[in-house]
């Protein structure tokens, strides 16, 4: 598929579908946020993690806050994004407390400089949790077009031991059929809905 065309599909269904998502109510976000966190806590209890890479929700996005806390009083290690505008590369910062948080980039909560330090380039957390416009049952993602989580997974195959990639996103956001899609695009293994978490089998 050309890029140009490539490109076009892909803005076309992130209108449409950044449309849909706010159309959700917030009583019914908040209930299937709350949900999608109990699986996420289910499952990671079941699999020795020690290490998770999360996000913090902006816009109508599935909200993992709960889930995140959970981690926190399991003693697993949180790790939250920056973005670097520049190259539109993110760096990864072990988080405690909503405290070490201040508004950054595209107005997401974001780890503060003079609060936490970055982890060592190179650093991979054992589960990766990944946020997104839409989502397929094949382990196809669209993003904001950004193209963060795409370089960030690039830059962890590099490393040879790669993470889990899990998305996270309302059932609602799950098509039936693919997701527009560019060979760069992140491969997910797993995703996490208010029905459940659900392994992408190959
Ligand atoms: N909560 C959360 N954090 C995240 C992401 C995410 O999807 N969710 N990201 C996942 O990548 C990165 C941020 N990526 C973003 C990329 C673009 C836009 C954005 O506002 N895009 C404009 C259109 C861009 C344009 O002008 O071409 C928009 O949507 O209005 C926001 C975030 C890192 N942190
Ligand atoms: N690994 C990569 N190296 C260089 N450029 C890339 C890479 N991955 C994606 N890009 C470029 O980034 C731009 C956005 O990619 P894409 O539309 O797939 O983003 P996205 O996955 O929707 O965004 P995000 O991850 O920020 O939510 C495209 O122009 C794409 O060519």
């Amino acid at each position: 598929m050309p890029m140009e065309y490539a490109g076009h599909d892909k803005s076309a269904s992130r209108t449409k579908l950044s449309g849909l998502r706010n159309g959700l109510s917030e009583a019914l976000r908040n209930e299937w946020s709350s949900l999608s966190c109990r699986h996420l806590a289910q499952w990671l209890d079941a699999h020795s993690c020690r290490t998770v890479m999360a996000y913090v929700s902006f816009r109508s996005e599935l909200n993992i806050n709960e889930f995140i806390e959970w981690c926190w009083k399991k003693n697993i290690e949180v790790l939250l994004p920056r973005c670097v505008k520049a190259d539109h590369s993110m760096t990864l910062h072990s988080i405690t407390g909503w405290e070490q948080l201040t508004a950054g980039s595209y107005g997401i909560m974001e780890p503060d400089l003079e609060r936490s330090s970055a982890k060592p380039v190179g650093t991979v957390p054992d589960v990766v949790i990944v946020p997104g416009l839409a989502f397929d049952r094949r382990g196809g993602r669209l993003g904001y077009g950004g193209g963060y989580y795409d370089r960030f997974a690039e830059a962890m195959l590099a490393t040879g031991t790669p993470p889990l990639w899990i998305g996270a996103g309302y059932e609602a956001q799950v098509l039936e059929a693919p997701v527009p899609s560019d060979s760069h695009d992140l491969q997910l293994d797993g995703l996490v809905t208010e029905r459940g978490l659900m392994i992408i089998g190959q």
